[in-house]
């Protein structure tokens, strides 16, 4: 088990980070309703042990869309890891090797995509959002695939930023130094400058987020890449069937971390009808609130391929960079392999839906 748990970490990172950036990391929107509704989703499921199976070797390994991954986890797409630390995805990127672990780089990573694929030794993936102005899209798009990143997560979940208090409060706009270095320049321009009662980044995304974006859309992105496009922020079946229809290769079933729409369902009481729909057409994977072993367990259990963790990720970087963020990770993949000793379950396929009671 790590030395620190993960609330350790939580409160290091809370008071070695400036408030306003603290506030970006943490923070919800709206009423802030999701930020405990996912975490208490996850409490409500309870786990159903086997006995007498034999544990002596359990193996946690699992494969998503072709990567091998020491555990059926990964780092969920977060802007601007270097608020949480200089080295930023550079660092996160040597850890989440280390752990085995995928990382989902986000558009809006402050190092390089290339800087980032030097240091990883584990899978990478791309985030994007969909922007107004298609070519600087286009143009990170063959840089990620030069760079050997091996798909593509579109976030569909924000035709724009919602409304945070926290940054509109604080005014919120990125340190002087930190910025957005994989996006034309052109393009990131109104997100400099944030001013009280709004914050850049919303006011930013306002302005270069695109959304008209419809399923049709999805065909001219296909059209442009081979790298297979997962679709971030589902939470309903119809949208998985229509995603399947149009043969995506994942989904990530996700309220963003309580930072998009306010009062969406949790994206665990999301999962059964996702899984539901999709029928195996592709890979489905949680994220929100991932916070012990036995959530990626409780997942498993819902039908999900793999998790992906968030926020714990950024307090590790924050206590101690790469180090931290191999703890954190490496804490979470001993807790599982715990799981599934104590679960009676040495396999990653030995998680079914038996394993669960909703309480
Ligand atoms: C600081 C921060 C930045 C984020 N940036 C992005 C982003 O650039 N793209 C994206 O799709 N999701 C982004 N997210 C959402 C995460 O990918 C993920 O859905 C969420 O954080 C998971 O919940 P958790 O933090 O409770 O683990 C961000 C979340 C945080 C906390
Ligand atoms: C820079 C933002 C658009 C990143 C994001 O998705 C978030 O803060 O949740």
């Amino acid at each position: 088990m790590a030395a620190l748990t993960l609330d350790e970490y939580r409160s290091v990172a809370k008071a070695r980070l400036p408030r306003p950036v603290w506030d970006f990391l943490e923070g919800g929107s709206g009423t802030e309703s999701m930020l405990t509704a996912g975490r208490e989703a996850l409490d409500r499921i309870r786990l159903r042990p086997r006995c007498l199976v034999d544990v002596s070797a359990c193996e946690p390994a699992a494969s998503l869309l072709g990567a091998a991954l020491a555990a059926p986890l990964g780092v969920a797409p977060m802007a601007y890891h270097q608020l949480a630390h200089p080295d930023g995805e550079v660092a996160t990127a040597r850890a989440a090797g280390a752990a085995g672990a995928l990382l989902t780089v986000s558009m809006f990573a402050s190092r390089s995509l290339e800087d980032i694929a030097a240091a990883a030794t584990g899978p990478l993936w791309l985030q994007l959002y969909w922007l107004r102005r298609r070519e600087p899209m286009l143009e990170l798009i063959r840089r990620a695939e030069g760079a050997g990143y091996r798909a593509l997560v579109l976030t569909v979940d924000a035709p724009r930023v919602a409304y945070r208090p926290r940054d509109a409060r604080n005014g919120f706009s990125l340190p002087e130094g930190i910025r957005a270095v994989n996006v034309d320049p052109s393009v990131m321009s109104a997100s400099h400058d944030g001013k009280a009662g709004e914050s850049a980044i919303a006011r930013h995304s306002k302005e270069q987020f695109d959304p008209s974006i419809t399923w049709a859309d999805l065909e001219w992105l296909r059209e442009r890449t081979p790298l297979p496009l997962v679709l971030k922020g589902v939470l309903t079946g119809e949208d998985a069937e229509l995603a399947a229809e149009h043969g995506v290769e994942g989904l990530v079933v996700s309220n963003h971390g309580g930072r998009q729409l306010d009062f969406a369902r949790p994206a665990a009481d999301a999962l059964p009808e996702v899984v539901k729909a999709v029928g195996g057409r592709c890979a489905v994977i949680l994220d929100g609130a991932i916070r012990h072993g036995a959530d990626v367990a409780k997942a498993l259990c819902l039908g999900a391929d793999a998790v992906l963790v968030g926020r714990p990720v950024l307090w590790g970087l924050a206590h101690s960079g790469a180090d931290g963020v191999s703890a954190v990770l490496g804490g979470l993949l001993d807790e599982f392999a715990e799981v599934m000793a104590l679960m009676g379950a040495p396999r990653v396929a030995d998680f079914k839906s038996s394993g669960i009671v909703h309480s």
